[in-house]
């Protein structure tokens, strides 16, 4: 397995990832192959020592514990793999590479048995976590996975207001990417296939120069991981600049 990168050998690729629409409104957009094994085994390892516990931003609760159990790490914008992905993730949105400051420090996520995150937005309900000194709210997410344990039950991604296209249920079960044994009532639980992301729009079209206000059809939860483990990845683009302190300075 490859896991020391030789950095002055490294050429950022993109792979032929294959785009799928989950649901035009909200926008969701299903990835396959959109984290390639060397990166994902790569930011296994850049990531390995930092992990702590998760924290949480819509401070709904002051006991973050409950909500989200995971442990989580973010990876360093300097670093070139993390930089491929992110203009991969600029790419995608039809964004120039001008908006990279626009993008968090991509943020692994790491779970266990029992461990979950509770139902949530990403966008901010709170104005004060979205004001212009970091760059506003969270535009878009990126949700991918990184590492699924081999035998592992539980820790899909639930959309519990998402609906698939009528009739395509059993093909999305068929390739593995949605959990059909969940009752229909409750959305649309994607399973965590190592690879794979899920992309989503979080806010709804504004006016403009108003603010735009959060999807909340985008609500979701990380579900408890039963056996195995899987480690995550957002990857989150802000409306505007997300600020040097954030971002160490690499715009
Ligand atoms: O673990 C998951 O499936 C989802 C995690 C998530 O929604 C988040 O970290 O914001
Ligand atoms: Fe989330």
């Amino acid at each position: 397995k490859q896991t020391v990168l030789k950095t002055d050998e490294y050429v950022c690729e993109h792979p032929p990832y294959k785009p799928r629409i989950v649901s035009h409104s909200p926008l969701v957009i299903y990835l396959e192959n959109f984290i390639t094994p060397f990166e994902r085994a790569y930011l296994l390892d850049l990531g390995k020592s930092t992990f702590a516990p998760s924290g949480i931003t819509n401070r709904a609760s002051n006991d973050a514990s409950a909500i989200r159990t995971s442990r989580s790490t973010n990876l360093a914008p300097s670093d070139p793999v993390v930089s491929c992905i992110e203009t991969r993730a600029l790419r995608f949105q039809g964004l120039p590479a001008a908006a990279r400051g626009r993008i968090e420090p991509l943020q692994l996520v790491k779970y266990e048995p029992t461990q979950h995150f509770h139902f949530h937005t990403d966008w901010f309900t709170s104005p004060s976590d979205a004001g212009p000194e970091v760059g506003g709210n969270r535009a878009t997410s990126f949700f991918a996975y990184v590492k699924v344990e081999e035998g592992t039950t539980g820790g899909g991604t639930n959309f519990p207001r998402l609906t698939l296209e009528a009739g395509a249920e059993e093909e999305w079960c068929d390739e593995g990417w949605v959990d059909c044994d969940a009752p229909r009532e409750e959305g649309v639980t994607f399973r965590p296939v190592e690879g794979n992301a899920v992309f989503w729009v979080n806010l709804l079209d504004g006016q403009a120069g108003s603010t735009r206000r959060g999807d909340e059809r985008t609500l979701h939860a990380g579900l408890p991981v039963v056996t195995g483990g899987k480690v995550g990845m957002n990857i989150w683009t802000r409306e505007g600049s997300v600020g040097e302190e954030i971002r160490g300075g690499v715009a």
